[in-house]
């Protein structure tokens, strides 16, 4: 797929496949075309060129119909009339989608309570927290019990005690299904799919499970060391404002590091031994360390 905005491309010819049943990660930095990636994969947004097949329909052409039958997708931020009750939006919204009152009604209740927020139905919308605007859209989402299921940084805005217990829900939630979404974080990436996609400046930076991604990108332990200075015998792999990390390859390195710095009159701060994950693999890929 390519997307161009004007002369910019903000997704750059990515291609990738996800099996039935499985969970597919995009991570990336900001503006790295993840949800312009998801819009058009979601059947919302027109890519420039390429295609996008769900169970063998064309999104984009002959099968938009049956393709978009199958496809449940809750956006980042779904636009909402902040007078509408959290029930007429899903009535309203779920008849702009082809459901009927009813069955629309039925669904998002029965979603709303497995994510444990049902108490939105009979809300306005203006009353509502961005975590319960999530919930919502992703109940909408997930109304027409679709086999695929695209959703914009579900976790984005919880804290971490919300974003855990709507985890719990969403897997089971997405028994069966297949999925696609964006993430921020990496442990969330790591958890909860199968396959991670990174993106970068609109390109596929890394595709693969998210072990083998560590296996390949990021193999060795690093230490970050805190401190206001480097000793100039040390080589970091990476340094930022006040920390510098270094690759562990032997079981003395650390102490090595550490006695660099006395040695050097440099005082540490703390010292974390950085076990390798997505994080690493995301800073291996694309040069830039994750929020
Ligand atoms: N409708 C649009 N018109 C023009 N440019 C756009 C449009 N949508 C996205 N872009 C640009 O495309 C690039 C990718 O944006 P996109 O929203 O897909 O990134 P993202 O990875 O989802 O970012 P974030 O993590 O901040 O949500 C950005 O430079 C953005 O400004």
């Amino acid at each position: 797929m390519w997307k161009r905005f004007g002369g910019r491309a903000a997704v750059a010819g990515v291609s990738f496949s996800v099996g039935e049943g499985e969970r597919a990660c995009v991570m990336g930095p900001n503006g790295s075309g993840k949800t312009t990636l998801l819009r058009m994969v979601a059947g919302v947004l027109r890519p420039s060129e390429g295609s996008v097949f769900v169970c063998g329909y064309d999104v984009w052409g002959d099968g938009w119909r049956e393709a978009r039958g199958l496809i449940g997708y809750a956006s980042q931020d779904p636009p909402m009339a902040r007078r509408m009750t959290g029930m007429e939006y899903i009535t309203i919204v779920g008849g702009l989608l082809g459901l009927s009152p009813g069955a629309a009604r039925r669904e998002a209740r029965r979603v709303l309570e497995m994510l444990g927020f049902e108490d939105v139905l009979g809300r306005v919308v203006a009353r509502l927290s961005g975590g319960q605007r999530r919930a919502l859209s992703i109940a909408l989402a997930l109304a027409a019990n679709p086999e695929v299921v695209v959703l914009d940084e579900p976790g984005s805005g919880l804290d971490v005690r919300a974003r855990e217990s709507l985890w719990s829900a969403l897997r089971r939630v997405f028994r069966g299904r297949t999925v696609v979404f964006s993430s921020h974080d990496p442990l969330e990436a790591e958890s909860e799919s199968d396959r991670v996609l990174i993106m970068h400046r609109g390109r596929l930076a890394a595709w693969g499970r998210p072990r083998e991604l560590i296996e390949r990108y990021a193999p060795r332990p690093r230490v970050r060391v805190w401190a206001d200075r480097v000793p100039g015998v040390l080589e970091p792999v990476h340094q930022g404002p006040g920390f510098a990390d270094y690759l562990i390859d032997a079981p003395g390195d650390v102490a090595r590091i550490a006695s660099a710095y006395s040695e050097s009159g440099i005082l540490v701060e703390r010292i974390e031994v950085l076990k390798p994950s997505l994080r690493e693999v995301f800073f291996a890929v694309t040069g830039e360390e994750m929020d």
